[in-house]
C-alpha cells in the first residue's frame, strides 16, 4: 500500500515507517513564534528547565502589532527581545526593515523546505506546504513544551487528496478557487486531515498562489496542506535554504485518501466570503453592489508581489472610492512594489501603503472599522469582530476583487475592470 505525503513527512522525522491515526514522537525542525512569544516564554518559564533544548531550530518574527500601537504590545516585544537575547536563539527578525508577517518570513528567508516538520504558535503556518514542508500551528503551552524538550507528538493525519487541473480564466486567482472550496467542504471539512493539492492545475500556480491555498488550509480545519514540490520550488529555495535536512518527499500514486475532490480552474469564478464566517461563500453575482467602507490589500494570504501586481493592474489610473489599506507581506515585498513602479500606482489611486506587518488583519491597527462600516479584504478570515469591531462586516476576496471594489466603492467584479 502507498504512503501519503504525511505519513513520509512524520516517518521521516521518527525515523521508522508510519501509517495514518498512529502516535510518533518527532522533532520538529524548526519552532516559529512571532509576538505570541511573550507569553510563550512566560509558559516556558513555569516549566522549570533555564535553557530550551535547540535554541538553532527557533525563530521569532515580530508582525502582529508593529511597530507597537500600544504598551501591551510594546511590553511583549520586549519580553521577546529579552528572551532571544537570554536563550542565544540565533533567528530573529524585530520591527526592522528585514521583517515582515511571520509566514511570508519563514518562506522568502529559506526556512520552509521540502520534507521538513515544522510547527509554529500561529493557526496559518500551515502555509510552508506551498514548498512542501509538512507544517502546522499548535498551541502556546504545546510550543512552550517544544521550546524545553526539542520534541512532540503527533496523530499521524489521514489525508485529503484534492485534484486541480486546468487554468483560472483571466480576473480569477487562487483565492477566488480556495474560497469557492472552503464554501464546498465547509470549515471542518478537514478536521485534522493532511491536504494534499495534486494536478497539472497546481503546477500551473505559481509559489505564491500555492501559498494562498496552503494558508487558508486551517479555515478547513486541515492540520496541514501542501503542494508537491516541484522545479519551481526547488529552483527558489537553492538560493537561501536554512537547512540541509530537506528532502523533497511526495505521496505515493496509490496512496489512501480518507476524502477526495476535483476541481476544474477553468469553472472558477470570482467569489467572496461573506461575514462572519470563512465558510459563507458566494458567487461574485450575489453580492455585487454591496456598500464598502474599506479595501485591505495585504496579509500572509495575499500580500505577496504577484498579488500587489494584480491590484495594481486594476487599479493603475483610477481612483479609489473608499479609503484604501495596501500592506506588503513584507520589507522584501515592499522593496520590490517600490522599484515596479506599484507604489506610484496606488499612490496616485488614492491608497494608504503601511509598513508590513499584519495591519488590521486580526484588528489591531492600521485600518479597524467602525460600527455598521463593511471592509473587503484580501485576509483570511472574516469573524465577527476580526477587524476591530463586533458590528462590522468583512468580506474575503481576492486581491483584484478588492482592487476593483475599492474603486466603486462597492463589491464589484474584477473581469468588468480588467
Ligand atoms: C495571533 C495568532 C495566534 C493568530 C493565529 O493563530 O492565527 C493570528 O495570526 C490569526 O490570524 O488569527
Ligand atoms: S496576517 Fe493575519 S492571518 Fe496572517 S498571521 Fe497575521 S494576523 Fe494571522
Amino acid at each position: 500500500m502507498g504512503k501519503t505525503f504525511a505519513e513520509k513527512a512524520l516517518g521521516k522525522a521518527a525515523g521508522y515507517e508510519v501509517v495514518a491515526n498512529q502516535v510518533v514522537t518527532v522533532e520538529p525542525d524548526w519552532c516559529m513564534s512571532h509576538d505570541n512569544g511573550a507569553p510563550i516564554a512566560r509558559t516556558f518559564k513555569k516549566i522549570g528547565v533555564k535553557n530550551v533544548k535547540y535554541p538553532e531550530r527557533i525563530c521569532f518574527i515580530l508582525d502582529h502589532a508593529v511597530p507597537a500601537p500600544s504598551s501591551d504590545h510594546a511590553v511583549n516585544h520586549k519580553e521577546v527581545r529579552e528572551f532571544v537575547k537570554e536563550q542565544g536563539i540565533p533567528n530573529f527578525y524585530d520591527v526592522k526593515s528585514e521583517g515582515g508577517v511571520c509566514h511570508q518570513k519563514m518562506c522568502e528567508e529559506g526556512y520552509a523546505l521540502p520534507g521538513l516538520v515544522m510547527v509554529g504558535s500561529d493557526s496559518h503556518t500551515c502555509t510552508y506546504g506551498a514548498y512542501g514542508a509538512f507544517s502546522t500551528g499548535i498551541g502556546r503551552s504545546e510550543m512552550a513544551a517544544v521550546w524545553a524538550t526539542g520534541k512532540l507528538w503527533f496523530k499521524v493525519p489521514e489525508s485529503m487528496k484534492v485534484v486541480v487541473t486546468g487554468k483560472f480564466k483571466p480576473g480569477v486567482s487562487a483565492k477566488d478557487f480556495i474560497l469557492k472550496f472552503i464554501g464546498d467542504v465547509r470549515a471542518d471539512g478537514a478536521d485534522y486531515m493532511s491536504v494534499e493539492f495534486h494536478g497539472d492545475g497546481i503546477e500551473n500556480m505559481s509559489i505564491a498562489e500555492r501559498m494562498t491555498l496552503c494558508n487558508m488550509g486551517i479555515e478547513f480545519g486541515a492540520k496541514n496542506a501542501v503542494c508537491k514540490p516541484d522545479q519551481k520550488v526547488l529552483d527558489a529555495i537553492k538560493a537561501n535554504a536554512k537547512s540541509d535536512k530537506w528532502e523533497p518527499l511526495w505521496a505515493d500514486e496509490d496512496a489512501v485518501y480518507a476524502a477526495e475532490y476535483h476541481y476544474d480552474l477553468g469553472d472558477i469564478e470570482p467569489g467572496v466570503a461573506k461575514p462572519h464566517k470563512v465558510d459563507n461563500y458566494a458567487p461574485i453575482e450575489e453580492v455585487k453592489g454591496t456598500p464598502i467602507h474599506e479595501a485591505f490589500l495585504g496579509s500572509c494570504t495575499n500580500g505577496r508581489i504577484e498579488d500587489l501586481r494584480l491590484a495594481a493592474g486594476i487599479l493603475k489610473g483610477k481612483k479609489v472610492a473608499v479609503r484604501t489599506v495596501v500592506i506588503p507581506a513584507s520589507w522584501i515585498v515592499y522593496r520590490q512594489a517600490m522599484k515596479e513602479g506599484l507604489f506610484d500606482i496606488f499612490l496616485d489611486a488614492g491608497c494608504i501603503i503601511c509598513n508590513p506587518g499584519c495591519g488590521p488583519c486580526m484588528g489591531n491597527h492600521e485600518g479597524i472599522l467602525a460600527p455598521g462600516e463593511a471592509a473587503i479584504s484580501t485576509a483570511n478570515r472574516n469573524f465577527k469582530g476580526r477587524m476591530g469591531d463586533k458590528e462590522s462586516f468583512i468580506y474575503l476576496a481576492s486581491p483584484m476583487t478588492v482592487a476593483a471594489s475599492a474603486i466603486k466603492g462597492e463589491i464589484s467584479d474584477p473581469r468588468e475592470a480588467l
